[in-house]
C-alpha cells in the first residue's frame, strides 16, 4: 500500500486551506496521498495521541507545541503555524529534532491593525457600554461622552507589520505618531511619517495611547510593569492586542484600579482561554477573545499561504516563511533549486567514499551565486554529507548543528569566475597527511547536471540511482571483466565512464547501473582481478 503523508490540523482553517492540500494544483503536487485529520477544536490528550504518526502539524495559537508534544511526535517534519506569532511553538526543540517550522507573516496584518483601532475607538468613544445600555432600553447621551482621537499621541511599541499599519491609520484620524522600535532603521521611521523615540521611557512619558505589536519573548515579557505604566501621563490608555504579559496584567489592573490608567484595550491575554477575571470585567477595560487574525480575508490569506508552505515542504522545496531556517533567497529560483539539488548529491557521494576520519568539510562554489543563495548550498552539502554518516534525522533544519556535533568544521569559498555554468567542488579532509577527497561537479543550463571528477580523475556522468566507483590498475580486460560480471549478476549498466592518470597507471571508473545493487553482488565484485577499490554509492 502506498504511503500516506498524514497532515494533524488542530485550529481552525479557512476552507481554502483544505481544498488546496486535497486538491493540489499541479506546480505544487505532491507524490504521497495525504490524509488529513482536521480536529479544530481537539484537547490536549487527543492531540498528543494523534500526534504520534503526524508528519505534519498546522495549528493556530490556542495548541502549545511544546516539548512534550514535540517529543510525542515521531515521525513530525514540519510545525506550520496558521498566523505570525510562534511564541506557542517550542522552536529550540523543533530545530534540535530537525523539524522545519513556518508560519505566514503578513497575512493577518490588515486585520490585526483593524482591530486596535476598533478596540481604540470603543475604549474613547465607550461603544460597548454605550451599546448595551441603548440595546437595553436606555438613553443616556451624558453618560457616553467620550474622547476624540484626532490630536492625541499613540505610542507604538514595535514598527512592524501590525505597528506600522496602526501608525497609518493612526495618521488618518489626525493623531500624533511616535514609536519605539530599536531593530529598524531610521529610513523605516521616514517611511511610516513616526517620530522615533530611542528608549521605552521616552516613548512613554510622551503619549495619551500604548500601543504594542512586537512579539512576546524574554526581552519583551512584562516589559510594560507598574514602573513603565506609571510613566505615561495619568489618565492615558493602553493597547494590547499583540500577546497577553507584553503589558503584566496583574500590574495593568492595579494602575486601573488606582485610576492611573484610565482605560484598556485588550484582545490577548496571559492566560487564554482562561483570563483573568478582575481584568476583563473592569468598567474600564474592553476586551475581546483573540480575534485579531479572525476575519474573513486574513484567514483566506493564511489558509492559502499555509497549505502552500506545508505542499513545498512535503515537495522537498525551499519554503517562503521559514521560521527557524537561516533566511535563504532562493525562492522561485529554479537554477538554485537544481544546484542545491546538486550540491547535496555530489556531498552525498563524498560521504561514502572517504575512509578516514572527517576533521574538515569544504565547498567550493564557482557559479554566478549571491553570498546569501551560498546559504542554502552550504545546508544541502550538510545534508547530504549526514544523510550518509549520521543515524539521525538530518533535514537543513538540524544539519549544522548536527555537524558541529561531530567536531567536524565547514569551510565554505565562493568563486565567480564562470557564469555560464555552475561549478562546485567538495572537499573531505581527514587528520592525517594526504586524508583527502574531492568530488566536483557541474550544472549546465540550469538542468544537465553531471558529476565531472573525484580527486583527479576527470568523468561526466549523471548523478542518478547507484554508482559504482571503481579503482583499478589501468590494464586489458578489465571493462570486460566488470561487464561479464554485472551481466552474469542480472545488473544493466546505464552508464560506463573511465578515467585513467597515465597510460598503464591507475584508472577510475564511475558505473552507473539500473536499480539498485545487492550487497552481495558489491562483495564479490570487489574480488574481480586487476581491481584495487570498489564503493557503493547509493541514494542519488
Ligand atoms: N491579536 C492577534 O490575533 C494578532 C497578534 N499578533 C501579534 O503581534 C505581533 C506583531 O506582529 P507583526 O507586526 O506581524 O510582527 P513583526 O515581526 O512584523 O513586527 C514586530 C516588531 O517588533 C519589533 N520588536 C521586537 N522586539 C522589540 C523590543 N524589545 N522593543 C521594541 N520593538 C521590538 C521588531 O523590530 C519588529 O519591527 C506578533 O508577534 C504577534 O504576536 C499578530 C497578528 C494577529
Ligand atoms: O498571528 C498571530 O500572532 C495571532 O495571534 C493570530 O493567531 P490565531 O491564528 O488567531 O491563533
Amino acid at each position: 500500500m502506498e504511503k500516506s503523508v498524514k497532515i494533524l490540523i488542530t485550529g481552525k482553517l479557512h476552507d481554502v486551506a483544505l481544498q488546496l492540500l486535497k486538491n493540489q494544483p499541479p506546480e505544487l503536487a505532491v507524490t504521497e496521498p495525504l490524509e488529513i485529520v482536521y480536529l479544530p477544536d481537539a484537547p490536549r490528550d487527543v492531540i498528543l495521541k494523534e500526534i504520534e504518526n503526524t508528519n505534519v502539524l498546522i495549528s493556530r495559537s490556542e495548541t502549545d507545541v511544546d516539548a512534550p508534544l514535540l517529543r510525542a511526535a515521531k515521525k513530525l517534519s514540519v510545525v506550520a503555524r496558521a498566523a505570525v506569532g510562534y511564541g506557542n511553538i517550542d522552536c529550540d526543540m523543533a530545530t534540535e529534532l530537525g523539524i522545519l517550522v513556518v508560519n505566514t507573516p503578513g497575512k493577518n496584518t490588515n486585520s490585526a491593525a483593524e482591530l486596535t483601532l476598533g478596540l481604540l475607538l470603543s475604549l474613547l468613544r465607550k461603544i460597548p457600554a454605550a451599546h448595551q445600555s441603548t440595546s437595553a432600553g436606555g438613553w443616556n447621551r451624558h453618560h457616553f461622552t467620550g474622547i476624540e482621537l484626532g490630536g492625541k499621541t499613540i505610542g507604538i511599541v514595535g514598527l512592524g507589520n501590525v505597528g506600522h499599519r496602526v501608525a497609518k491609520f493612526a495618521k488618518g484620524f489626525d493623531m500624533r505618531v511616535i514609536c519605539y522600535d530599536p531593530y529598524i532603521s531610521d529610513e523605516v521611521f521616514r517611511k511610516n511619517q513616526a517620530e522615533r523615540k530611542n528608549t521605552l521611557e521616552e516613548l512613554l512619558a510622551d503619549c495619551d495611547i500604548l500601543s504594542v505589536h512586537v512579539p512576546l519573548n524574554k526581552e519583551t515579557k512584562s516589559m510594560i510593569r507598574e514602573v513603565e505604566l506609571k510613566k505615561m501621563r495619568k489618565g492615558s490608555f493602553v493597547l494590547n492586542a499583540a500577546r497577553g504579559g507584553i503589558i503584566n496584567e496583574k500590574d495593568l489592573l492595579k494602575t486601573l484600579h488606582e485610576g492611573y490608567i484610565a482605560g484598556a484595550g485588550i484582545d490577548t491575554f496571559e492566560n487564554e482561554p482562561n483570563p483573568l477575571k478582575e481584568l476583563i470585567s473592569h468598567p474600564n477595560v474592553i476586551v475581546s477573545p483573540h480575534i485579531g487574525a479572525s476575519t474573513l480575508e486574513a484567514q483566506y490569506r493564511i489558509g492559502e499561504t499555509i497549505a502552500i508552505q506545508v505542499l513545498k515542504s512535503l515537495r522537498g522545496e525551499i519554503v517562503d516563511y521559514p521560521v527557524n531556517l537561516p533566511h535563504v533567497s532562493i525562492l522561485g529560483s529554479g537554477d538554485l533549486r537544481q544546484f542545491s539539488v546538486l550540491t547535496e548529491k555530489t556531498s552525498l557521494v563524498a560521504a561514502q567514499i572517504f575512509d578516514f576520519h572527517p576533521a574538515i568539510l569544504k565547498l567550493t562554489v564557482n557559479a554566478n551565486v549571491n553570498k546569501e543563495d551560498l546559504q542554502i548550498l552550504k545546508l544541502s552539502c550538510l545534508k547530504g554529507f549526514l544523510s550518509h554518516v549520521s543515524d539521525e534525522f538530518v533535514s537543513y533544519v538540524n544539519a549544522e548543528r548536527l555537524l558541529a556535533k561531530r567536531g567536524i568544521q565547514f569551510e565554505i569559498e565562493l568563486k565567480n569566475t564562470l557564469t555560464s555554468k555552475n561549478e562546485l567542488l567538495i572537499e573531505v579532509f581527514g587528520t592525517g597527511t594526504n586524508e583527502k577527497i574531492s568530488v566536483g561537479s557541474v550544472l549546465y543550463d540550469g538542468k544537465f547536471a553531471r558529476l565531472c571528477s573525484i580527486n583527479d580523475f576527470i568523468f561526466e556522468i549523471e548523478p542518478e540511482g547507484d554508482l559504482i566507483v571503481m579503482q583499478n590498475h589501468d590494464r586489458p580486460g578489465v571493462i570486460g571483466d566488470v561487464g561479464t560480471y554485472l551481466a552474469k549478476n542480472k545488473v544493466n549498466i546505464a552508464q560506463f565512464e573511465l578515467s585513467r592518470n597515465r597510460r598503464g597507471g591507475m584508472a577510475m571508473s564511475l558505473i552507473r547501473v539500473d536499480g539498485e545493487l545487492e550487497t552481495k553482488v558489491i562483495d564479490d565484485f570487489r574480488k574481480l582481478p586487476n581491481l584495487i577499490s570498489a564503493k557503493l554509492v547509493s541514494g542519488l
